[in-house]
């Protein structure tokens, strides 16, 4: 018999919003970046602006590794999120050692409206109240855009800027990929037994993600 994957919530959510997803994941900054006619401006912008973001992401990302270590079914769900916090340890040495290849200087940018928004939104999700499955959808879907978007970026035909291919290997690398597959297997494993109201809020907090990625994408316009 052939062995398929099911199908979860995600896929269909994803299914049912495709066009915001194909807008997050296929922005033109994105396919400026994979065609070559990206404008460095704009990836500086994003470079910045990125920094900000990730530094708010961190705890954030603690704050889903408490709660997997209390309300995960299995023990390696904690495994998968620490590795995602130790890859974000490297991100903060990557971005500083970009900011200066790029003459960005981080002390100086300050966050967009975009970039504050999304922070507030992560910062909410912060609250006990929001249930975990919640939290995990979201978490993934932060995750995926730039994992998909990058991984656009090497894919065949590419012709990506040999001095921004080490961003795109960041993300759009097959360990992250991997990683990414991981966190949607707890994401779905821990809404297979959410409430009515939580998978409501799953779906609208996944949405709300996919907005928050393609606002983030539009600063690199300036
Ligand atoms: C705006 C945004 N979304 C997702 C990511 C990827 N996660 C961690 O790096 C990111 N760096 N920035």
């Amino acid at each position: 018999m052939e062995k398929t994957e099911k199908r979860g919530m995600i896929d269909t959510w994803l299914d049912k919003h495709r066009s915001l997803y194909t807008a997050a994941t296929r922005h033109d900054f994105v396919v400026s970046i994979r065609d070559g006619s990206v404008d460095l401006s704009s990836f500086k912008t994003w470079l910045g602006q990125d920094y900000l973001f990730v530094r708010e992401f961190v705890p954030f990302v603690a704050n889903v590794l408490i709660r997997a270590g209390k309300e995960s079914g299995e023990t390696s769900d904690m495994e998968v999120v620490l590795g995602g916090l130790a890859s974000l340890n490297d991100e903060i040495e990557w971005f500083k050692s970009e900011g200066s290849k790029w003459g960005v200087d981080f002390s100086t940018v300050v966050a967009q409206k975009a970039n504050q928004e999304y922070s507030r939104f992560l910062e909410a999700l912060m609250n006990s109240e929001v249930e975990y499955s919640v939290v995990l959808t979201a978490f993934w879907g932060i995750e995926a855009v730039y994992q998909e978007s990058f991984a656009h970026c090497l894919g065949d035909g590419n012709k990506t800027p040999a001095e921004l291919t080490g961003a795109c290997n960041r993300w759009g690398n097959d360990g992250f990929r991997q990683y990414c597959l991981s966190v949607k297997n707890i994401a779905e494993r821990c809404l297979e037994n959410a409430s009515r109201d939580a998978l409501v809020e799953a779906e609208d907090v996944l949405v709300r993600v996919l907005e928050h990625e393609v606002a983030f994408w539009e600063m690199s316009r300036g």
